[in-house]
């Protein structure tokens, strides 16, 4: 199959012209949004809910308790940061290891964060819709393979790129082209972006580095580190842990289901 792949190596990156509506797209945010998604479908979210800023996310949980104030606990967990910290009034941050089975199973998530949540905004228009992170890296490419159409959108950092978010992108890259036709050329047809991003990763493959000593070099590394979230890191580096990915439900609206492969 001739499949291309285009990588926003951030939202701003997306072309006006790209036809979104005909793509699969694919969210990442390793730092820290699409990992916490990846962790709380594990856990046994029921859905996950995300908005691009705090009020949409009181608006939401207001109204599913209005919706449902007969069924209790029903209300869904606020969840989410601001500058890497924990939320006012919200009952959890950004950290994945927050996201135990006792905390979640069966409860919907709303979710905003600086930079994930708005690439996830910014990719709406996509025909499919998924959350990636090096997590469940295998899931997302099993997700995937038969697109003819990818578009990998890298959430970056504030506007600004950012490496661990390429280098997952380069991953994806990689575990797709893996049984192509000789080694060193994918035999996707690759965009600009999407070729920086299969070649970084492929550089950051030295035995002498992990990947999580490559996350914590990245810009959003950095900010977790300064932050005093450095433990996450080593969390989002772990691959292939989780079997499943969280992926958009209903077109139009950003709400997500995790399946389990
Ligand atoms: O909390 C995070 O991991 C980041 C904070 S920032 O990117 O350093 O501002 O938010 P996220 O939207 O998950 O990238």
């Amino acid at each position: 199959m001739s499949r291309s792949i285009s990588v926003a190596l951030t939202p701003s990156g997306l072309a006006p012209e790209c036809e979104l509506h005909q793509a699969c797209s694919i969210i990442i945010d390793v730092l820290r949004a699409t990992s916490v998604m990846t962790t709380a479908g594990l856990a046994g979210a029921k859905r996950m809910i995300t908005c691009e800023n705090i009020h949409a996310a009181f608006e939401i949980a207001d109204q599913s308790d209005s919706e449902r104030a007969d069924q209790p606990p029903s209300r869904p967990l606020l969840c989410g940061e601001r500058h890497c910290k924990p939320i006012d009034g919200f009952d959890l941050g950004n950290s994945p290891a927050e996201y135990t089975p006792d905390r979640v199973v069966g409860r919907d998530i709303v979710l905003t964060t600086t930079n994930g949540t708005r690439a996830i905004q910014a990719a709406m228009r996509s025909r499919r819709l998924l959350a990636a992170s090096f997590l469940n890296l295998a899931a997302t490419v099993a997700a995937v393979e038969s697109e003819p159409h990818l578009q990998i959108v890298c959430a970056g950092t504030n506007g600004q790129i950012s490496y661990e978010d390429v280098l997952l992108a380069g991953a994806i890259i990689d575990r797709l082209n893996e049984s192509g036709s000789g080694p060193g050329e994918p035999t996707d047809h690759l965009d600009d972006s999407a070729r920086i991003a299969w070649s970084a990763w492929r550089q950051s493959l030295t035995p002498a580095r992990a990947l999580e000593e490559s996350l914590a070099l990245s810009l959003g590394g950095r900010n977790l580190i300064e932050a005093g979230y450095t433990s996450d890191i080593g969390r989002c580096a772990q691959i292939d842990t989780i079997d499943g990915i969280a992926e958009r439900v209903d077109p139009g609206k950003a709400v997500f289901r995790f399946v389990k492969r």
